[in-house]
């Protein structure tokens, strides 16, 4: 469905290579979960699989269409669809309103109360909240992810769901994961270090140093993160080697 072939990106200096010639193809209907370490690379796949950011070679298809120059936009039209890590702020408009812009097909009919209802969030305290700085992160966060479920992509990236939302909502949100992956034959890409939902995975990609490290099943993953006792950098450490913490 979208593959990447050899894709690697450099910031604009040109001599950090953030992601190292990733192949990969994600196929249609499945759960993806990115895991893997801080700094590994998983934000950055992530805007390139949107079109936030360029990639520096190789090349990119959607539905064997070559993809690799066109932008967010168009990317969008075609179905891709992007929740933040940070989501931005639109001051001046309505909860109500960004759910109703965000719709794909016919605007009036957008259930915003089960939207909202399926992120956590009661309808009734937030469709007429102004999406401005008194929201909090976690709200924040929650609308973003409603936006993306209004807009029905089949092509979802969610950086971080987590990020900012308690324990209680999070159950809800991973159950919404759930549901959308049953109720439609929309592939998900999930960037999430939580075990909940590393258990909705059909497959977990490892990616650290801007490389895929590993593909696999999720059960294997979570072996691996529990019998692993430190992290590299400490176990370099350890062992007298030369990196510093
Ligand atoms: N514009 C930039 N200039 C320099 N380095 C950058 C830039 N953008 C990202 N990086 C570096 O690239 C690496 C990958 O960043 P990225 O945000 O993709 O990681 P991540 O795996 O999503 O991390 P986290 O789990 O902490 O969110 C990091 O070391 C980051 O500091």
């Amino acid at each position: 469905m979208l593959k990447l072939l050899n894709v690697s990106y450099k910031v604009e200096d040109k001599t950090v290579e953030i992601i190292k010639n990733i192949s990969f193809e994600f196929d249609k209907n499945k759960i993806y979960v990115i895991t893997g370490p801080n700094g590994g690379g998983k934000s950055s796949l992530a805007k390139l699989l949107m079109g936030i950011y360029k990639v520096s070679s190789g090349k990119i298809f959607y539905n064997e269409k070559d993809i690799t120059d066109l932008g967010i936009t168009e990317r969008a039209k075609l179905g891709i669809g992007y929740a933040f890590q940070h989501p931005p702020k639109f001051k001046g408009m309505k909860v109500s309103e960004l759910l109703k812009i965000s719709a794909s097909n016919d605007k009036s009919m957008v259930d915003m109360r089960n939207l909202l209802l399926d992120v956590g969030l009661c309808p009734k305290d937030y469709i007429d909240r102004e999406i401005d700085g008194s929201l909090s992160g976690g709200e924040l966060k929650r609308i973003e992810i409603a936006t993306i479920l209004a807009r029905k992509p089949n092509f979802a990236i969610f950086d971080e769901p987590e990020a900012g939302i308690d324990l209680w909502s999070f159950q809800k949100l991973a159950d919404t994961f759930k549901k959308l992956h049953e109720n439609t034959d929309s592939t998900l890409v999930i960037i999430s270090h939580q075990e909940r939902i590393l258990n909705l995975a059909d497959e977990v990609i490892l990616i650290a140093n801007g490389e895929i490290k590993e593909v696999a099943d999720k059960d294997e993953i979570l072996m691996e993160i529990r019998n692993s006792e430190d992290g590299d950098c400490r176990k370099i450490c350890k062992i007298g080697g030369e990196r510093i913490c």
